[in-house]
Formats: structure tokens, C-alpha cells, sequence
């Protein structure tokens, strides 16, 4: 039936709000900057919910089409070639200025380096993790176990991930210097100030306010480059070493090496300190938002379901009362955290929609029939997807322990969904994307989240701040994150 009422020709695909018609096209672009929230759930429940593409307004006045999830098998099956996802995040990141170069996007081989070592030294990037997290957790809850410290969540949260992931991205003496921890994440953050004006600027004048409004960034990568010199002049002497045993295991040495025998254009300091750059925004940027996320929720969640001290009982139930031993199998004993965690991705995910591709040739057939132009750029609505009440009782609800096995869900809580892994990807669960390019790092993303809440849980009291006694998300145009001035209030336990 669908396929009989396909498109065949691209020019028929409708659009969401008839935003392609005089007098519509202007709200649509207004939505999208105040209200995306309800143009994205217009779009789903109208169209990809029930299978049928749809135009959306896109970046930069342009228009995005909107896939329907059940694509996404099929898609997952074409190559590079045909859906590319780099083409496509460097249109929308606008990585030339945002970034620093299209390259650091659309180059394979940065990519191809972290997959190797997520695949080969997976054990040596949690240990480096672990090794790091705890003295960064430290730093910003404190040692006071009479006072309560107020701590910004988001803040500390994206100060401890960058600090820890840095001890396997450029190593030990540079994860540990605040200026450069400082300036990483200004580098992150004006990723998103850069496309984020991008965004909303006419394509044709990106070469003129490009350059002016990348001027900060191209300022934080000349400060960081001074930083990194003394590691990557450090690093040159193992390239030419035989003995490869005591050179360090960071991604700064593979990237140089890498680039040493294979790609000598890159092969200087800056371009290896903007990779670097690049990897910290790639790895650490949407990790703090569900880590930041996940803390609120799991307080505000504590009168009703306990999760506090569900989640403290299956930490001591996993580890006893020695310093846990961190693997993939002792984190996947976790089961009320993997639980929690999946929860938090399904309802804040950074963005609305995922599985972002162009479409790099004409004549490409949907399995119902559609065509799809060459040169789109496709995405696929995830937000309304992951709480659609029809997939899921209570959609919009944080419920922390839905996902656990179903033996191991507390009494009153929904057990439809029970058993689904936070790692686990379907084409109704789209926070680490689909397909062949879904995120390498999310079982990482995996261990280390769980290693940081059990760490903070164990040797800290936290509750939330009485002055924001229930912090919300904020919607930010696209984007939803959690309140940047939200607190929580930390305090050590005592020993016993
Ligand atoms: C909660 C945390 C994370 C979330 C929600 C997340 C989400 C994503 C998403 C949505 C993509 C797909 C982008 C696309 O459609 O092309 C992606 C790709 C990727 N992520 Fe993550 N990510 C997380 C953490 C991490 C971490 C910690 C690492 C590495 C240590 C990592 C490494 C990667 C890599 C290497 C890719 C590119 C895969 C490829 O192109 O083949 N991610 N991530």
C-alpha cells in the first residue's frame, strides 16, 4: 500500500507545515529557531512515524529531509559512496570554520586510528580513564567531609570528562594542566558557537562572517598549539626510536605516527594539535551532557524510585567494598545503572534527530520506492521516536530502572521495556546513531560513565542544590542540555 503511494519523483515529497509554500516558509524557519520541539514532533507524527520522508527547514535557510526510522536497516546497508555521513556533519558543523578545516572532518583516518584503538587497546583507555577520574573528581567535589560545595553540575562534569579522556588522548602532564583543560573546552564550546551562527546565516554569507566569527577559535588553537609543543617535540624522538615499548600509549603519539609515515601534509603541529582538538570535541562533548543529565535526573528521581541508594546497594552488591575493578564484564554487571543510563540517553539526548547523511548519488530507491535527490541531507527524528507512547508507557517520564532485566525491576515500574541494553542499538533507540557509523566509543562511553557514578556515588554524599530544587532542560534552538547553572551540593563521606 505505502510503496503504491511513494514518491517517485523527488519533487513530491511533501513538506512538514507546507513550509515550502509562500506565507508558510518563514514559520517554518521561525520553528525551527524557537520551536523545534514541536516542528520535529509535527514531522515524526505526520509523516516518518508512518513510514512517509518529509522536508523539514534546515540549516542556513535551507531544507533537510526527514527519513522514516524503519529506512534505517535498509540505509545501513549502503555504502559510504551513496550516504556519506562525513560530507554531511561538515555541512552541517560548517567545519571550516567551526572546526578549523574541513579536513579534521572529512578525512577517514583520524576516525579509522580511535576505532582501531577502542577495538585493540580497549583495557589501556579504562585504565588510563580510571587513573585519571578519580583525582578529577576530587578536584572539583572537594575532600570536606564536615561542609557542603555547591558545584555547578555541567561545569564539573565536562572539567572532570576532559580531564580524564585526556590522559588517552594527548596524555598525562597535558590532561593535568588546567589551562589547557581550560582551553579544550573553549575550543568545544565554540564548535558549537561558530555553527550555531552558521546556522542561521544565509549560505552565501558564510565567506564573510565565517572568518570573523571564527577569529576566537583560531586564537584558542594558536594558545593550545603552545601548549602541545613541548609533548609533540617530546614524541619525535620515539618516531625515530626502534624501540616503540616506551614511547606513550596516547592518541597525540598514534596520531603523529600515523601521519609520519603515512600522511606527511598532516604531519606537523598544528594540524596534530587541532586532530587532537577535534577527537576532545568528538569524544568528550556529548559524554558531559549525558553524564551532566544523568546526575540531575538521578537525584530528582530519588524520592520516588530511591535510585540513590538502589544504585549505592548494586555498587557494593558488584564490588563489595574494595575499589571496584573496572572491565567491560564487571561494568555490564551493572544493571540498574546500564539501566539509568539508557533512560537518561532515551529522553536527553543533545539533539532531535540523528543518522545525519548526503546523499551522494542520483537515483538512489527507497525499499517503498521513494527517490531520494542527490545532494540532501538526510537526518532521522529520534526525540519523538524515543517517546513515542505507542513504543513506550510513559514516554516522557524518567523512569531510572525500566531497562533492567525483569526480575530485577521494583514493584510499580512499567517492565515493558525491560532488559534493553544502554549499549544495544535498534531503529527506534538512535542516541549513539545506526548502522555501520553508530558510535565505536559508546562502550567506553559505557564503562566509563558507570566508573564515574560509582565512584561519586561511593565516596560522596550529593544531593541537589536547595536552590534549584527541580532543574530542567533547556531547549537551546536544536539542541536540549542540562541547565548550565545548575547545582548540585557535594560532601565526602567518612571513612569508616
Ligand atoms: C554518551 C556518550 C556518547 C554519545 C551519545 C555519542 C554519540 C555518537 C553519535 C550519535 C555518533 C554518530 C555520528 C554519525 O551519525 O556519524 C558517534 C560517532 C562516534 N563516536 Fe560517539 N558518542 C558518545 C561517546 C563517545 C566516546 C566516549 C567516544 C570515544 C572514546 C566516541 C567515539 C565515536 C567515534 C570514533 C565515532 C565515529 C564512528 C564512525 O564514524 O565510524 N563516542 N557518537
Amino acid at each position: 500500500m505505502l510503496s503504491r503511494l511513494a514518491p517517485r519523483d523527488p519533487d513530491d515529497i511533501p513538506f512538514v507545515r507546507n513550509f515550502d509554500k509562500w506565507g508558510f516558509r518563514l514559520a517554518g524557519y521561525r520553528s525551527l529557531w524557537n520551536n523545534s520541539k514541536d516542528l520535529f514532533q509535527d514531522a515524526y507524527g505526520s509523516f516518518t512515524k508512518h513510514g512517509r520522508p518529509c522536508w523539514i527547514p534546515g540549516a542556513s535557510f535551507s531544507k533537510h529531509l526527514a527519513l522514516p526510522h524503519t529506512y534505517l536497516p535498509w540505509m545501513a546497508t549502503q555504502p559510504d559512496s551513496v550516504f556519506n555521513h562525513r560530507e554531511a556533519f561538515d555541512e552541517l558543523v560548517k567545519a571550516k570554520w567551526a572546526i578549523g578545516d574541513r579536513k579534521y572532518i572529512t578525512e577517514p583516518w583520524p576516525t579509522k586510528l580511535l576505532n582501531t584503538k577502542l577495538r585493540e587497546n580497549f583495557d589501556d583507555l579504562i585504565k588510563a580513564f580510571h587513573a585519571e577520574v578519580q583525582l578529577a573528581v576530587t578536584e572539583q567535589l572537594g575532600e570536606d567531609n564536615a561542609e557542603w560545595r555547591e558545584v555547578p553540575v555541567y561545569r564539573a562534569m565536562k572539567t572532570i570528562l576532559v580531564r580524564a579522556s585526556g590522559r588517552w588522548i594527548v596524555g598525562k602532564a597535558l590532561c593535568q594542566d588546567p589551562l589547557f583543560n581550560r582551553l579544550t573546552v573553549a575550543y568545544m564550546d565554540t564548535v558549537f558557537y561558530v555553527s550555531g551562527i552558521l546556522h542561521y546565516t544565509p549560505v552565501i554569507l558564510h565567506p564573510l562572517v565565517g572568518p570573523l566569527v571564527s577569529l576566537r577559535q583560531r586564537y584558542i588553537i594558536e594558545q593550545a598549539k603552545k601548549l602541545v609543543r613541548p609533548g609533540f617535540e617530546e614524541r619525535l624522538g620515539y618516531l625515530s626510536s626502534s624501540s616503540q615499548d616506551a614511547a606513550p600509549q596516547d592518541f597525540l603519539y598514534d596520531a603523529m605516527r600515523h601521519a609520519y609515515t603515512s600522511r606527511k601534509e598532516d604531519f606537523n603541529l598544528h594540524d596534530i594539535t587541532i586532530y587532537a582538538l577535534y577527537v576532545y570535541w568528538a569524544t568528550c562533548h556529548q559524554i558531559t551532557v549525558t553524564a551532566a543529565s544523568t546526575l540531575l535526573e538521578i537525584l530528582k528521581s530519588d524520592a520516588e524510585y530511591a535510585t540513590t541508594t538502589r544504585l549505592q546497594a548494586e555498587s557494593t552488591q558488584v564490588f563489595g567494598t574494595d575499589e571496584p575493578t573496572w572491565s567491560k564484564a564487571t561494568a555490564a554487571r551493572c544493571s540498574l545503572m546500564d539501566s539509568t543510563l539508557r533512560e537518561s540517553l532515551r529522553l536527553h539526548t543533545f539533539i532531535s534527530r540523528h543518522v545525519f547523511k548526503k546523499i551522494m548519488v542520483d537515483g538512489v530507491k527507497a525499499p517503498d520506492g521513494t527517490v531520494l535527490p542527490k545532494g540532501a541531507l538526510t537526518c532521522v527524528i529520534s526525540r519523538p521516536l524515543h517517546t513515542d507512547h505507542e513504543l513506550i508507557s510513559e514516554g516522557n517520564k524518567f523512569i531510572p530502572f525500566r531497562f533492567a532485566p525483569a526480575k530485577e525491576i521494583p514493584e510499580g515500574i512499567p517492565t515493558d521495556s525491560a532488559g534493553k541494553k544502554m549499549t544495544t542499538i535498534t531503529p527506534d533507540y538512535l542516541p549513539f546513531a545506526y548502522g555501520k557509523h553508530a558510535c565505536s566509543g559508546r562502550f567506553l562511553a559505557d564503562v566509563t560513565l558507570k566508573m564515574l557514578f560509582t565512584h561519586i556515588l561511593r565516596h560522596f554524599d550529593v544531593e541537589l542544590s536547595p536552590k534549584n530544587p527541580c532543574p530542567q532542560p533547556v531547549v537551546h534552538r536544536e539542541a536540549t542540555l542540562p541547565p548550565r547553572h545548575a547545582l548540585i551540593r557535594a560532601r565526602r563521606k567518612i571513612k569508616v
